[in-house]
Parts: structure tokens; C-alpha cells; sequence
């Protein structure tokens, strides 16, 4: 398994686990809505540390901004191997061919 692998399916077995052992039990037990907004705080910390240039700030506000966006996605049921299945079909198709072939708006 990758650590990402590793570090999703730790999130999901936290669903089910005891909020006093665990942060992602605790955070998880605040709800979906709750944990939507912890990802977003994250994220704009890692916002904050791209726009300064800061590298190590960034490193580090990233990993939050993954660890966070796997919890957000427990919360609603969704597995990493969903957002990996999208991905793969989006493989070799680029986002300018993707935009041109969007019907208008
Ligand atoms: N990757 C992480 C991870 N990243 C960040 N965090 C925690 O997320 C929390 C949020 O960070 P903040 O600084 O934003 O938290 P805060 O101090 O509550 O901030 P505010 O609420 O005051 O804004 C902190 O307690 C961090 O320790 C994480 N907690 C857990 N993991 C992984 O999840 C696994 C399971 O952790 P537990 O569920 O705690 O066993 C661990 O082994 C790790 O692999």
C-alpha cells in the first residue's frame, strides 16, 4: 500500500473508532459540514504559503490540505479508489480538449 493508501484506509477505520483515542474520530464525529470547513481552513493556509513562497510552509500545509480532504471525504462516504477511478479516466484527455468539448454555458 502507499501512504496515501495507508493513511485512508487509518481514516476510514477511524469512522467507527472512539473520538477520545482519536483526532480524526473526534473530527469526524463534528460532522461533514465541519469537516468541509477544516478543509477549506487548510487549504487556504496552503494558499497563504504559496503566495508567500515558502516551501517548507507549503510541504507541510499540503499534507494537512490531503490528510484533511481524505477526512472530508470519509465524512460522505467517498474512498480515495473513487477519486483515483476519476482521475484515471481522465488520464491523457487534456483539460484544453475537455474545455473545448464542454456544451455552452
Ligand atoms: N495526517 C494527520 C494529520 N495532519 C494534521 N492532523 C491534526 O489535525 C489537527 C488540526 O490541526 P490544526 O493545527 O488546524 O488544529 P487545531 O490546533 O485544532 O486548530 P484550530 O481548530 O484551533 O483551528 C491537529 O490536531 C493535527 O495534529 C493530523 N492528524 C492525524 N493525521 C494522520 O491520521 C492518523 C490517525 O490519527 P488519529 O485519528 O489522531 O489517531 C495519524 O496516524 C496520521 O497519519
Amino acid at each position: 500500500m502507499t501512504t496515501l493508501e495507508t493513511l485512508a484506509a487509518t481514516i476510514m477505520a477511524r469512522k467507527s473508532a472512539d473520538p477520545d483515542s482519536s483526532w480524526t474520530a473526534q473530527l469526524l464525529a463534528k460532522g461533514p459540514e465541519k469537516c468541509a470547513e477544516k478543509f477549506g481552513e487548510e487549504a487556504i493556509e496552503a494558499i497563504i504559503a504559496a503566495a508567500q513562497n515558502d516551501r517548507d510552509a507549503l510541504t507541510r500545509e499540503a499534507a494537512d490540505v490531503v490528510y484533511h480532504l481524505l477526512v472530508m471525504l470519509a465524512a460522505r462516504d467517498v474512498t480515495l479508489a473513487d477519486v483515483l477511478e476519476e482521475l484515471q479516466r481522465r488520464d491523457g484527455t487534456s483539460g484544453l480538449a475537455e474545455k473545448a468539448a464542454r456544451p455552452p454555458a
